[in-house]
């Protein structure tokens, strides 16, 4: 059985939860099931890069992280990956910024990486790099020798050619991705713009779930990732959930809640969300009172200015909203900026008869699953979803809506609100099948098992498996 080695922007500390982010949750489920070592930074900023390793265990995970300085947290981190490349494959080249030195600071903590992780690997060891922060990553592996299996996974979505087109040095990024052996998308099309650039930009060749590029052959699969759904099921009837379900229904008094999680980024459409939501007081006056919007939206990537900008936006609309609508005894939206522990939050999402999850676009959003999986199967509340996340390829039971138009998202919350029981049980129960069938260790399973098989460099081949 060979060991899997998860190389990640973040190391999360497994067990503590807070705000961690989606991948972080699905990867901690992940390493735990397998042997492996899960490598990556340790989010500590220091005044020198030293390059030494800190190792941990938590929760029966092992993590090697290094600390990084500086100016690589502001050219890599804040910079390339979220600065260039988070805005661009989020289909935002208004907000995209192309800095030179964005790029060296990418470059430069990708070689740290390669560097620091390389001499960790053993030879029969599996190496999958998780997203956008990590691309030419492989590559360098390449460099400096290792031949092992590699895959990479992409969390984001995969933009359409004429915008990818727009990032200075776009082929060379791209065809870092053909040092893999396997590369994974969540959906069918983030995997068919992937293509697509391939064969316009780049002259290479498609069959199959093959991609070719000059002498390199690799595979890339859509592969969605899951959420583990019945840990998260079990968790809604947690002391801990309960206790939050009977705190938040004791505030309500008896109104009915809406319930939206993100962090606070532009691409959860959230500005959009609560244009939509005032858009459904205006037109159903009827429920005003009878309703309240919970938006839990802890901060993200707080030194980059559109981040500032989209939270300074929503605390003004919220304000405005709220000052419109308001009465002495009832406030239409409540928005937090905190993050909650996962079992604090399926007891809201259990609370909630609205799961309300609008991204402009999103590569996989897990929050949509998770509302799903914490509900009472006897009461099951509606989940409203944008057609532009990748869990809308999934979840087709689900009321799909565009985010961008208040009059849809209004006519939606009003049909799950009026939503007979029998109605949303049936919603709801496809949507559970889906949640459960293809799960955290589906996904990691369908991933790890193509990786396995692949033509990996070491010309190891048949039937192995990890974890
Ligand atoms: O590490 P951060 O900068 O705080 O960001 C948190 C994570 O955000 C992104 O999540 C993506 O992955 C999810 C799991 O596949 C997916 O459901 C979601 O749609 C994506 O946005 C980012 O891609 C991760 O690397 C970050 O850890
Ligand atoms: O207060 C919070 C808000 C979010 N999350 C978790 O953060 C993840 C968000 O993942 P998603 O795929 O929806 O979006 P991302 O933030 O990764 O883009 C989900 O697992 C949430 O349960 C959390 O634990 N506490």
């Amino acid at each position: 059985m060979s060991r899997l080695i998860v190389i990640s922007n973040r190391v999360s500390k497994p067990g503590k939860s807070g705000n961690q982010g989606g991948l972080a949750v699905a990867l901690s489920q992940a390493l735990r099931e397998s042997r492996g070592i899960w490598f990556g930074w340790s989010g500590e900023v220091t005044d020198h890069f030293t390059g030494q390793i800190g190792f941990a265990e938590y929760d029966g995970v092992k993590t090697a992280t290094i600390d990084l300085e500086e100016q690589d947290v502001d050219e890599y981190y804040n910079g390339y990956a979220n600065r260039t490349l988070w805005p661009l494959f989020h289909f935002r080249i208004d907000l995209a910024e192309y800095e030179r030195d964005f790029e060296g600071g990418y470059n430069r903590v990708n070689q740290r990486f390669a560097d620091c992780a390389s001499p960790l690997i053993e030879p029969e060891d599996v190496i999958w790099v998780q997203d956008y922060h990590l691309i030419p990553l492989g590559q360098m592996f390449r460099d400096r020798g290792l031949k092992n299996r590699m895959g990479f996974f992409l969390h984001i979505p995969w933009p359409p050619t004429r915008l990818l087109v727009s990032l200075p040095h776009h082929s060379k990024l791209v065809s870092s991705l053909f040092a893999y052996d396997v590369v994974g998308f969540h959906t069918e099309e983030w995997l068919e713009s992937f293509r697509h650039y391939v064969e316009k930009e780049m002259g290479g060749t498609v069959k199959g779930d093959t991609v070719t590029l000059g002498d390199r052959t690799i595979e890339a699969v859509a592969c969605p990732i899951g959420i583990n759904a019945q840990a998260f099921a079990k968790a809604a009837d947690s002391d801990a959930a309960q206790k939050m379900h009977r705190q938040v229904r004791a505030s309500l008094q008896d109104r009915a809640l809406i319930v939206g999680v993100d962090r606070l980024d532009y691409s959860k459409g959230l500005e959009e969300r609560f244009n939509g939501y005032a858009r459904f007081l205006k037109d159903h006056p009827e429920y005003h009172r009878q309703v309240v919007l919970a938006q839990i939206a802890p901060p993200s990537r707080g030194e980059v200015e559109s981040y500032q900008q989209i939270r300074a936006t929503l605390d003004a609309l919220a304000g405005r909203i709220n000052g419109e609508y308001s009465d002495v005894d009832w406030t239409p939206i409540r928005y937090v900026n905190q993050g909650y522990p996962r079992d604090q939050l399926a007891g809201i999402y259990r609370a909630a008869r609205i799961g309300l999850v609008t991204p402009l676009r999103d590569g996989m959003n897990l929050v949509a699953k998770e509302y799903v999986a914490a509900q009472n199967p006897d009461d099951p509340g509606v989940l409203i979803l944008s057609r532009f996340a990748g869990a809308a390829t999934q979840l087709k039971e689900a009321l799909l809506i565009n985010p961008y138009s208040p009059e849809e998202m209004s006519d939606a919350i009003n049909r799950a609100l009026d939503m007979p029981l029998d109605k949303r049980k049936q919603r709801w129960r496809a949507m559970m099948d889906s949640v459960e069938k293809q799960d955290i260790s589906w996904w990691r399973e369908a991933f790890t098992s193509r990786l396995m098989n692949a033509q990996g460099k070491t010309g190891l081949s048949g039937k192995e498996t990890v974890g």
